[in-house]
């Protein structure tokens, strides 16, 4: 299990740090691109998404983790299914468990849902439905996006994640209370939920319990704590369009500490293209003299080398392109 080196240290907790906003204000759109300049990370208020839905989804998702051990590990499986403790294949690990399911509902062949649980139907339903109604959300936000960046054709970004082929995820996880965390022998120190991080994909839609646990990493290096908001979403930006607008909006790490009294549960719907999509700096947001700071590459290409790295690796460092124009760059600092 990872345990962190330093001793607890209470981070910020900046309420007022973390952007809202209120989605259904068509003028937000300028906020949103503001909140991904400088957090690549905000909540989410006036979705949409219905709250009955979601507390059904969360009901589901803790009996499923209710079962008994041997029956979640018949669901154990690569890239998909159930897992514990290991996160990837390279030797990152957290107080976690999981489930991680294709979220393409559109893909002729049936996303694996889990068939075991109390009501296996209702969770697949309810599964399909959160899925369809947080997509409709995340394009409704990606348009937003392109609008407020002033890009003509809104759909830019919205297409992506809608099409037929998308490589979308649904991630379930499920943090216990940690009991170590109360051990004198643990020395005080912070127990990782699941290690820091940034998500490859476009974008991340995050909902959780209302038990805390997930922090931010701000520009200066420092770690901000999020207030949990069980009615509301969190937003982040992926490795993708952190590429796609050239550097302009920041992909965040952010990390999950384990708690020693509250479970949290929370589900994250991870909006990927397909994976055939070229990943470039979009030609419509740079100026002439702008350099492109990434090499093209295709998503496919970019997720066999994220799924082959550490959880806390910098993946994007190995796309940075090396032919920087030294006389301009020169110019800037002279
Ligand atoms: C250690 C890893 C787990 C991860 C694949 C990776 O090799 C590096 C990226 C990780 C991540 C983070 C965001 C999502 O939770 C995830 C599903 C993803 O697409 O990239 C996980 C991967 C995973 O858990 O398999
Ligand atoms: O569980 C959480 O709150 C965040 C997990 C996360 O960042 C991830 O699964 O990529
Ligand atoms: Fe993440």
């Amino acid at each position: 299990m990872a345990v962190l080196s330093k001793p607890i240290i209470e981070p910020k907790s900046e309420l007022s740090l973390i952007p809202v906003i209120d989605i259904s204000d068509p003028e937000s759109k300028y906020a949103i691109v503001k909140a991904c300049e400088d957090f690549g990370f905000f909540k989410v208020i006036n979705h949409g998404v219905s709250t009955e839905l979601v507390s059904v989804l969360e009901h589901e998702t803790v009996e499923f983790f209710s079962l008994p051990k041997s029956e979640k590990t018949q669901l154990a499986g690569y890239p998909f299914g159930y897992g514990s403790r290991k996160i990837g294949r390279n030797g990152d690990v957290g107080w976690v468990e999981y489930l991680l399911m294709n979220a393409n509902l559109d893909s002729g062949s049936a996303p694996l849902f889990p068939d075991l649980s109390k009501n296996p139907a209702t969770f697949r339903d309810v599964l399909e439905e959160y899925i369809a109604s947080v997509r409709k959300m995340t394009c409704h936000v990606l348009e937003m996006i392109t609008d407020g960046l002033g890009i003509k054709h809104t759909n830019t970004l919205s297409k992506l994640v809608s099409d037929q082929n998308t490589d979308s995820i649904l991630r379930l996880n499920h943090y216990p209370p940690c009991p170590l965390i109360k051990k004198k022998n643990n020395g005080g120190k912070n127990v990782i939920g699941f290690g820091e991080h940034t998500d490859p994909q476009i974008i991340s839609v995050l909902r959780s319990n209302n038990t805390c646990g997930l922090q931010i990493n701000l520009a200066d290096g420092s770690w901000i704590s999020v207030p949990p908001d069980h009615s509301s979403f969190f937003f982040n930006v992926g490795d993708s369009l952190q590429v796609m607008t050239n550097g302009r909006f920041k992909s965040v790490r952010h990390r999950v500490l384990a708690n020693c009294k509250k479970s949290r549960v929370s589900m994250i719907y991870f909006a990927g293209p397909s994976l055939t999509q070229r990943i470039a700096p979009l030609t419509c947001l740079m100026d002439k003299e702008d350099e492109m700071l990434y090499e093209e590459f295709t998503w496919s290409e970019y997720r066999s080398s994220a799924y082959n790295s550490r959880l806390s690796d910098n993946r994007l460092q190995q796309f940075e392109r090396k032919t920087i124009n030294h006389n301009k760059l020169l110019l800037k600092y002279d």
